[in-house]
């Protein structure tokens, strides 16, 4: 059986009560076929502590019972004997591995595997109130909820790699789409937003809602925040040439807009980029290019490792932390 290990700073409020929910959901989730081992540790964990009282309290309201749990730190055993480790922040993954090198390849952020790069830390709420402790264990909750498919797909030859290029393919995750435009790409957004009901994504349509003359910001703004909060998984924005609408997008934090007229670039802006946003032009190019276009974005995956370190790079220059 596969075996799956949360892991937090203390091990006694984020990991376990993410061990406990996940145990909870697969358990009632009747169409996952696989199996898992679920446990959880601390990177800095005192040996047989509780967990603490808000988080037993937030988990009883969820019918579940933690008073039983043993914190325990993590060593190089625990590491060698799982498959997926899911830490709560990027400095519990980077700890990790440099503490445990042979765990490359095998640790993300609960966010980040879940589909989520931006911002993807759950912040600690050891001794915070428990409204703080409730909004925890809704988050984690949250992005459980976004990893269980990808846990059904997971192949012991694949392992996580191949598993995480699977499930960022149509049809294993439910992607969720914004799509945008102004007057000029309103015509062309209607035939791309055919096109994706017809392959069964689902889509939101942000706008515009006739060829008006509008600001082409206004729609770049609202499908881009709605990539960078979390609520859609990828935006797709036109204008008459992209340009306005992949500007205005790569102004919000956590968004990688990435312009795109012909198919290897929308390719590589998924493998290299990890595009969230594909910006195009219907004064430039025909619908039957851009469905290709859309088409061939959707489907790639990112393919980390060197291109993650540069990735990181531009999220750190937003961040102002360059
Ligand atoms: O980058 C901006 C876009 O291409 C707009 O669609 C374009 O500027 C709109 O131009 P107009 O108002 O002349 O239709």
């Amino acid at each position: 059986m596969p075996k799956l290990l949360f892991v937090c700073t203390g091990n006694t409020c984020r990991s376990p009560m993410a061990r406990f929910l996940l145990e909870k959901m697969l358990s009632q989730n009747k169409d996952l076929n696989k199996k898992w081992e679920i446990d959880s540790a601390g990177i800095a964990a005192f040996p047989g502590g509780k967990a603490s009282d808000n988080a037993v309290r937030v988990l009883g309201e969820e019918g579940i019972d933690l008073t039983g749990h043993l914190s325990k730190q993590v060593d190089g055993d625990l590491i060698k004997d799982v498959d997926i480790i899911l830490t709560m922040t990027i400095n519990h993954k980077d700890m990790l591995l440099d503490n445990f090198p042979e765990a490359k390849g095998k640790v993300y952020t609960l966010k980040e595997f879940a589909g989520q790069a931006e911002n993807p830390d759950v912040s600690d709420p050891f001794g915070q109130s428990l409204e703080i402790y409730r909004q925890t264990r809704d988050e984690i909750k949250k992005y459980l909820q976004k990893i269980m498919g990808k846990l059904n797909y997971y192949n012991s030859e694949e392992g996580i790699e191949g598993m995480v290029e699977n499930n960022i393919k149509r049809g294993d995750i439910d992607m969720k789409i914004a799509i945008g435009s102004d007057h000029a790409g309103y015509e062309m957004k209607q035939e791309i937003i055919k096109l994706l009901d017809e392959l069964g994504y689902d889509v939101s349509d942000m706008g515009t809602d006739s060829d008006e003359s509008v600001d082409y910001p206004d729609f770049a703004y609202k499908v881009a925040s709605g990539v960078a909060s979390g609520e859609y998984d990828r935006g797709l924005l036109v204008c008459g040439t992209g340009i306005g609408m992949s500007i205005a997008a790569n102004k919000v934090e956590g968004v990688r807009a990435a312009l795109c007229h012909d198919v290897f670039s929308a390719r590589a802006a998924r493998n290299h980029n990890n595009a969230n946003v594909l910006a195009l032009g219907s004064r430039v190019i025909g619908i039957g290019l851009a469905k290709e276009i859309v088409k061939t974005w959707l489907e790639a995956g990112f393919d980390g490792d060197r291109h993650e370190r540069r990735v990181n790079k531009i999220t750190r220059i937003e961040r102002g932390e360059y």
